[in-house]
């Protein structure tokens, strides 16, 4: 046997031994936490099946980190639409959600450039933009949500009551909007900006971070109204605090990840599993550039975004 054979051949037995797992702790003991019967259950049982001291360090990590991230995760409903959406220039991604039933639709972080490419998909799709969303007030690129107003009527502007920029709605901690019988809560996670939220889809088991919480990073904290001891406690106490198996969208990634985990951030992140010390020191000695664009960005996001409209070809 080949030794990817082999090791597709031990992970088809890691993933019996999964479900063999999952079938014992759904109707299990409820002395234990969830995560540590959930984390427990399935290093002991993969334990018994594989002597992975056998396999390369890679392998065995692969094996092992799947049993908090992946086992558990919730398939979206069927009438939960999810798109994720690019923007090369400044890597930001946007999210399109909606109730395929109702075809109410909501856009979250669109960017101005991307607006005509986003208005196109929700028209095609035969979808009614409800609301499009900032997480915050971006410094990197100006804001789709001002011009999307134009190119699709009736569509309202969403930001935080936080962040201090113009919009139709401002949203204040725990509060809800609603896309057909969807909803997603917005949950202050200030750090990055004063204004920062995490959207969460309670029922879909996923959260949207903005800039609070990128994949394996986090948002910087060295312009606005940056702070990093607020930046650690919002992921601490709003994200990290989120079921394990809960899916993260971040507003960026510059390495070409798509999406993470609760409890793979809880693990991994580099940056949030130092204690808040460290963490503050090492956000402190960044020196990172400023973003291109934010002397142009920031005051048209202020705006909610309206600033240099492409053209129509
Ligand atoms: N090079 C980009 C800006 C990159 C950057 O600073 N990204 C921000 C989010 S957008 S304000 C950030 O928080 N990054 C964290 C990190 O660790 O990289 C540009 O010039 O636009």
């Amino acid at each position: 046997m080949s030794p990817s054979n082999a090791f597709g051949s031990v992970l088809r037995r890691v993933s019996a031994a999964a479900a063999t797992v999952s079938a014992i702790t759904a109707g299990s003991t409820r002395t234990l936490s969830r995560r540590t019967l959930i984390t427990t259950s399935y290093e002991t049982t993969v334990r018994r099946y594989i002597n992975i001291s056998t396999l390369c360090p890679l392998h065995q990590t692969a094996i092992l980190s799947q049993g908090a991230n992946m086992e558990q995760r919730k398939p979206f409903t069927a009438d939960f639409f999810f798109r994720q959406l690019f923007d090369e220039q400044s890597h930001t991604y946007s999210y399109l959600l909606a109730d395929i039933a109702s075809k109410e639709a909501i856009l979250i972080d669109p960017v101005l450039e991307q607006a005509t490419r986003d208005a196109k998909l929700i028209e095609e799709l035969g979808f009614t933009l409800k609301f499009a969303l900032n997480t915050h007030m971006h410094a990197d690129h100006v804001t789709g949500t001002g011009y999307l107003k134009q190119l699709l009527p009736g569509t309202l502007s969403v930001i935080s009551k936080n962040s201090g920029a113009k919009a139709d709605r401002h949203l204040v901690d725990n509060e809800t909007v609603k896309f057909g019988r969807h909803e997603l809560r917005a949950l202050c996670t200030p750090g990055h900006t004063n204004g920062c939220m995490t959207f969460v889809v309670e029922e879909q088991g996923c959260a949207f971070t903005g800039d609070t919480l990128l994949i394996r990073g986090c948002g910087r904290t060295d312009f606005q109204e940056g702070d990093s001891r607020t930046l650690y406690r919002s992921v601490h106490d709003r994200i990290f605090t989120l079921p394990d198996n809960f899916r993260l969208f971040p507003a960026h990634d510059y390495k070409g990840n798509m999406e993470t985990t609760v409890a793979e951030e809880k693990r991994y992140n580099p940056r949030l599993t130092k204690d808040i010390e460290a963490f503050v020191e090492l956000m402190g000695n960044l020196n990172l550039p400023y973003p291109k664009m934010i002397d142009k960005a920031v005051p048209a996001n202020r705006e909610c975004g309206l600033f240099d409209i492409p053209k129509e070809s």
